[in-house]
């Protein structure tokens, strides 16, 4: 048995890292993190997870989560790279579902987060947690920075036309929506009830510190710079990402929807993750609810220049903890569907 430690076992993506470790049979959460509720059962706060875990909530001390062979960090920013070094120091390995590994350059990383980087020493050794892309390296990894939620729904959607060079990767434009639970468990005005239900916003409309992190993945699979256009919105629902992606082809029907969609069926043929939907099949987020998956689909609308891709996830699982237990196997040297065989949620 793996021994689990997990800081931030109180907010979304911890109590999902929860769900989803109780039906993985080589794992063990042995230690779980929260100020606010250390000494309290897990199960009390978590009713759905009774039966399933004898533990109790403890402070996020070093020295008992040194104690693990693996600790996730479902942390906000600025948490993971103040512990990270001293964990791997002492011989635990590390997945951090926040930002803080991310972006390789730390002064790029400052301008969006606002803040020094506690670790910039480590930025090199951390390994981007995009299975489809990285998998050979998180094999050898003893930190791996999990993919934010639409960095993940974004780049398996645009990867493929990138890396066979088929669209113009200077005008790349992606529309995205996030399900409420993107926003973490805190209390926060803008994500009560009668904030979000019933109405559709978008937000950081002029840049959002996913930015980054999505032109740093594209460009590395491009060979060169990308920019994009990326605006996130708020869907009055909890779970899933939906993203509508451009791009522009070379020219009016440079590529057939069926060869673009023979492009993606090769290209994800052997990843467990990524299921191409047949030519006219369009993603659901509620297809994709409680899963691991990242489903996409291919159009181009009257046969112009514009290829559009959809992409849908559950940020919670494919966009949080499902690829972090993903990471997780890849890095034991275990299946890495191992765990991680839920279904969707339709309805
Ligand atoms: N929600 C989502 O869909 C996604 C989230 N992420 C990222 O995953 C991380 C966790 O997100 P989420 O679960 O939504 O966040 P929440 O805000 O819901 O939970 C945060 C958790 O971190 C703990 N925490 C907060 N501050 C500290 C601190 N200084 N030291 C130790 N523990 C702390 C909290 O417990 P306590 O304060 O009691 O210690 C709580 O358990 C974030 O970085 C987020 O950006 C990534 C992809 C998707
Ligand atoms: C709906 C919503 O608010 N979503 C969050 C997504 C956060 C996320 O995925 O995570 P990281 O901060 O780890 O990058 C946001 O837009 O900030």
């Amino acid at each position: 048995m793996v021994r689990i430690g997990i800081v931030g076992g109180t907010g979304y993506t911890g109590v999902e890292l929860l769900r989803l470790l109780a039906q993985h049979e080589d794992a063990e959460v042995v230690a779980i993190t929260s100020r606010a509720e250390a000494g309290r059962r897990v199960d009390a706060l978590f009713p759905n997870l009774r039966g399933r875990y004898d533990l109790a909530f403890s402070e996020p001390d070093v020295e008992l989560l040194a104690g693990c062979d693996l600790v996730f960090f479902a942390t906000p920013h600025n948490v993971a790279m103040n512990l990270v070094p001293e964990l791997l120091e002492r011989g635990t390995r590390v997945v951090d579902l926040s930002a803080d590994y991310r972006i390789r350059d730390a002064a790029l990383w400052s301008d969006w987060y606002g803040e020094p980087h506690a670790s910039p020493q480590l930025l090199d050794d951390a390994v981007y947690g995009l299975p489809e892309v990285n998998r050979q390296r998180i094999a050898g990894a003893r930190l791996v920075a999990c993919p934010g939620c639409y960095p993940t729904a974004i780049q398996l959607g645009f990867i493929p036309l990138l890396e066979a060079g088929l669209v113009d990767p200077a005008h790349l434009i992606a529309s995205a929506a996030s399900g409420a639970s993107g926003a973490g468990r805190q209390a926060k005005v803008d994500n009560l009830l009668s904030e979000v239900s019933g109405s559709f916003k978008a937000y950081a409309a002029a840049g959002h510190r996913h930015l980054p992190e999505i032109e740093q993945g594209l460009a590395d699979v491009s060979g060169g710079p990308v920019a994009v256009t990326f605006v996130p919105h708020l869907l009055p629902m909890v779970r899933g990402i939906h993203a509508t992606l451009f791009a522009r082809l070379g020219a009016p029907g440079a590529k057939s929807v069926e060869e673009l969609h023979g492009l993606f069926t090769a290209r994800y043929a052997s990843e467990p993750f990524v299921d191409v939907l047949p030519v006219g099949m369009l993603p659901q987020t509620r297809t994709v609810k409680g899963a691991n998956h990242c489903q996409l689909s291919l159009v181009v609308p009257q046969e112009r220049d514009t290829v559009v891709v959809l992409s849908a996830i559950d940020n919670l699982v494919k966009g949080a903890s499902g690829q972090a237990i993903q990471n997780m196997n890849i890095m034991l040297g275990l299946p890495e569907d191992r765990g991680l065989g839920q279904v969707g949620l339709l309805p």
